[in-house]
């Protein structure tokens, strides 16, 4: 079989051949190819505020029936705290890798997570009280990270930057800020995207396999560079206004979702049934 390489047919893409070349990969190739995929901006669309995201039903189903094409290697990669990134897709446990790599779920279940520590809560307190000033700024508490969104007051951007820098140096050098879509946040250093990428990759059944990986933010930018490096593939949803590493585009969210249905139903002679009418036995598995 002629390998499905993308540097082959020349990068970067268009957003069609993206879709077609990743449809292809994942339904000729399954065994050959490990699946890396953010949430917010990717999965779903970005939405007001993060509690106002909206996962389309037949999502849960579609991740969980790719994955078990792929034998297991698919996970999420995500700023969002793990359990939250859970309940979005209950009642399945998938591979978590949560505030940007800081705390992550093996394919065996277990979960190497990190702690608040009382001193941290302490700067969470602050920031949450600092921000009564500016009105329509949201403080999301991730537990040992914690996120100042501006989205639905664009003109308290310079504030929360210059407070979330006062609040970082409080947190210690154990935290890094991270930059994101009308967001700044203070999470652990101690791991990003791209390393919780390369740690799956040591771990059946990712081991021995290419990654790609899909995301839409500059957190997603050291998981291209990973898997670049690793001769993978890179694919960034839409807009990159500070440029990107990834060696392709996909123009949107829902254009991803159609393409991830797709290779996930790829040669059942049927419509995929619906994440409902999966068995609750997946809890906690995907292969
Ligand atoms: O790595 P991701 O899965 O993309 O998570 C990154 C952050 O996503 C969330 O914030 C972003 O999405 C919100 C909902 O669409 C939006 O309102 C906000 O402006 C975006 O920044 C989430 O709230 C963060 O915790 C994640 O780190
Ligand atoms: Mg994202």
């Amino acid at each position: 079989m002629q390998h499905l390489d993308p540097s082959q047919s020349g990068t970067p893409e268009g957003p069609l051949q993206q879709i077609e070349w990743l449809v292809d990969a994942l339904t000729r190739e399954p065994d050959a190819w490990a699946l890396f995929l953010d949430i917010d901006g990717t999965l779903v669309d970005i939405a007001p505020s993060p509690d106002a995201i909206v996962v389309p039903p037949d999502l849960p189903g579609h991740l969980v029936a790719l994955s078990r094409r792929l034998n297991g290697a698919l996970a999420l990669v995500t700023g969002r705290a793990l359990p939250y990134a859970d309940k979005l897709f209950q009642p399945y446990e998938l591979p978590v890798a949560g505030l940007h790599g800081a705390e992550r779920r093996m394919v065996d279940g277990s979960v190497d997570a990190v702690a608040a520590t009382s001193a941290f809560e302490e700067v969470k307190a602050a920031l949450a009280a600092a921000a009564g000033q500016w009105p329509g700024v949201l403080v999301e508490d991730k537990g040992a990270a914690v996120a100042a969104h501006y989205r639905q007051a664009p003109e308290w951007r310079d504030e929360v930057e210059k407070a979330m820098e006062f609040y970082l140096l409080q947190a210690g050098s154990d935290f890094t800020l991270q930059r994101g879509k009308m967001v700044f946040e203070i999470r652990p250093a101690r791991a990003n995207k791209g390393s919780a990428v390369q740690s799956y990759l040591e771990e059946a059944p990712f081991r021995g396999r290419r990654p790609i990986a899909i995301g839409d933010d500059v957190t997603d930018e050291e998981m291209f560079r990973i898997v670049n490096r690793m001769g993978g593939h890179s694919i960034r949803i839409a807009d990159a206004p500070g440029g990107t590493e990834a060696r392709g585009i996909i123009a949107s969210a829902e254009d991803l979702r159609q393409a991830l249905a797709r290779a996930a139903t790829a040669g059942d002679g049927s419509e995929f049934p619906s994440s409902t009418s999966l068995p609750s036995s997946l809890k906690g598995r995907t292969a």
